[in-house]
């Protein structure tokens, strides 16, 4: 491990208060940067390029594929996926690499990965689809199941993180606790409190990472 500190972005405050109630004060630099994949990318661009870090984080809650990730359990992301960068069609959505423009797939440091997963052995491991549209509907749902075989959840700003990580040369990983199934909309049955404990039950490990 380098002596440099670990970085955490979360989307929203309340997400990086939660990381921070399960660290002791310094461990870890966690950092609120915004929702969506632009805003988070951005903002971790600037966060790498002011500071020296060994790694960052994606951190946050989530969608969870139902029969694949429960509401409240925590989601170690193998590739955090751009999952409507693309195009439609009429015979269905070209991902960006049909289209030549480069790739909606960015794997997550392996090292990292494993850590996380000897940390948090009740953890589930799958891809994390990052959209900056919220699925609402079961059809949606049912198509990026079956796109996404993999895909144990969704959020919104993986891809933007690991993109800005990539960019500065620095390993990139993912964890999401799942506050809600993907599906149609139903705010009110999001379950925030259970997602927030998990986040903050999972930080511990985060000052363990490579
Ligand atoms: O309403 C609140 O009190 C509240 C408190 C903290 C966070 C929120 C959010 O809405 C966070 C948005 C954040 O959550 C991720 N997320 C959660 N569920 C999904 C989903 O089903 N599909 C996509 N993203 C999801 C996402 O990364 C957002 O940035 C509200």
């Amino acid at each position: 491990m380098n002596s440099y500190p670990l970085l955490v972005v979360t989307a929203v405050t309340a997400e990086a208060e939660a990381v921070r109630a399960g660290l002791d004060p310094g461990d870890v630099v966690v950092e609120a940067v915004g929702v969506g994949p632009a805003a988070a990318a951005a903002a971790t661009a600037r966060l790498l390029a002011g500071r020296a870090f060994r790694a960052v984080v994606s951190a946050g809650i989530a969608g969870g594929f139902p029969g694949r990730a429960a509401v409240g359990g925590l989601v170690i992301a193998t590739r955090s996926i751009a999952a409507d960068l693309g195009a439609e069609s009429p015979d269905g959505f070209l991902p960006i690499e049909e289209l030549g423009f480069g790739t909606s797939v960015l794997d997550a440091d392996p090292q990292l990965v494993k850590a996380l997963q000897t940390a948090l052995p009740t953890a589930i491991t799958g891809d994390v689809l990052t959209l900056a549209t919220v699925t609402g509907t079961a059809a949606t749902a049912d198509r990026l199941a079956a796109r996404f075989p993999l895909a144990a959840a969704e959020a919104m700003e993986g891809y933007g993180v690991a993109s800005a990580a990539a960019g500065a040369g620095v390993p990139f990983a993912e964890l999401r606790a799942v506050s809600n199934p993907i599906g149609p909309r139903d705010r009110a049955a999001w379950r925030l409190g259970d997602a927030f404990a998990a986040l903050r039950a999972a930080a511990p490990a985060l000052p363990t990472l490579p």
